[in-house]
């Protein structure tokens, strides 16, 4: 469980994130929506511990976490917009590698698992990353993270760029991580995809969580008018 309490984070005298509370339980996926420069980025950022912030804590399973703890940070996967990785590897070998990295050792069975649970087609897993779309990429983000065996997934504008058919295979894919008991985060620009994938929905303004949701509560035509009332 991925919990944020009164987190806050100033850049100067800029206030970017004020007094943020957030959960985000075991098969849930919270949908950020905002503006640019709302503070999502900032948020996920302070949870991977890319930055520290000013007051507040962050809690993984209830037991709070400093923004040096590598160790415990280790239950964390991110999804960026573009996910980065060697190019000049096959998938099977990015796999391999940040697999390694942290600290899990996987036969080529096992890796090939992965790949295939994350809906990346078998032709493809031993072909370089140069030739990728974004949405393989993604495939292969989503590969490391299961191998990774992170309980949290953090994802910044993941569908953001991808066709409708890649969002829906991703989509389907973020289902199928929550139904497996992972908390996942993700900030988007995308009401109709946060409806459609969100368990909750936060919408921020100016650093502040001002509308908490439940997807099941809303429809999309109903959230992109309270979204326009809010920002
Ligand atoms: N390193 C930094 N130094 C100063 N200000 C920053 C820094 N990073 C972010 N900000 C500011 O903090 C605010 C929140 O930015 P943030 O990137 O979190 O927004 P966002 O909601 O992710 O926006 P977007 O949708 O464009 O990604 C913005 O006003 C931004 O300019």
């Amino acid at each position: 469980m991925l919990q944020a309490i009164s987190l806050s984070k100033n850049y100067q005298s800029y206030r970017a994130l004020n007094q943020l509370n957030l959960t985000v339980n075991p098969g849930e996926v919270f949908c950020l929506l905002g503006q640019n420069g709302a503070g999502k980025t900032t948020t996920i950022n302070l949870f991977l511990g890319f930055i520290e912030p000013s007051s507040g804590k962050i809690l993984i399973d209830n037991e709070e976490i400093s923004a040096h703890d590598d160790e415990r940070r280790k239950h964390l996967a991110y999804i960026p917009e573009v996910v980065m990785l060697y190019s000049n590897l096959s998938a099977i070998e990015n796999l391999d590698y940040f697999s390694k990295l942290a600290g899990f050792n996987y036969g080529t069975s096992s890796l090939i698992g992965f790949l295939k649970q994350c809906g990346l087609q078998e032709a493809a897993h031993h072909k370089h990353l140069s030739g990728f779309s974004k949405g393989m990429r993604q495939k292969v983000g989503i590969a490391i993270a299961l191998a990774k065996n992170a309980k949290i997934i953090l994802m910044d504008e993941p569908t953001s760029g991808l066709d409708p058919k890649a969002t829906a295979e991703f989509t389907q894919l973020v289902k199928q991580l929550a139904a497996e008991g992972k908390s996942i985060l993700m900030a988007t620009h995308d009401i109709f995809n946060a409806v459609n994938v969100g368990s909750h929905i936060g919408i921020m303004k100016q650093g502040e969580l001002i509308h908490t949701l439940k997807a099941s509560d809303i429809t999309a035509a109903d959230l992109q008018e309270l979204y326009l009332q809010t920002i």
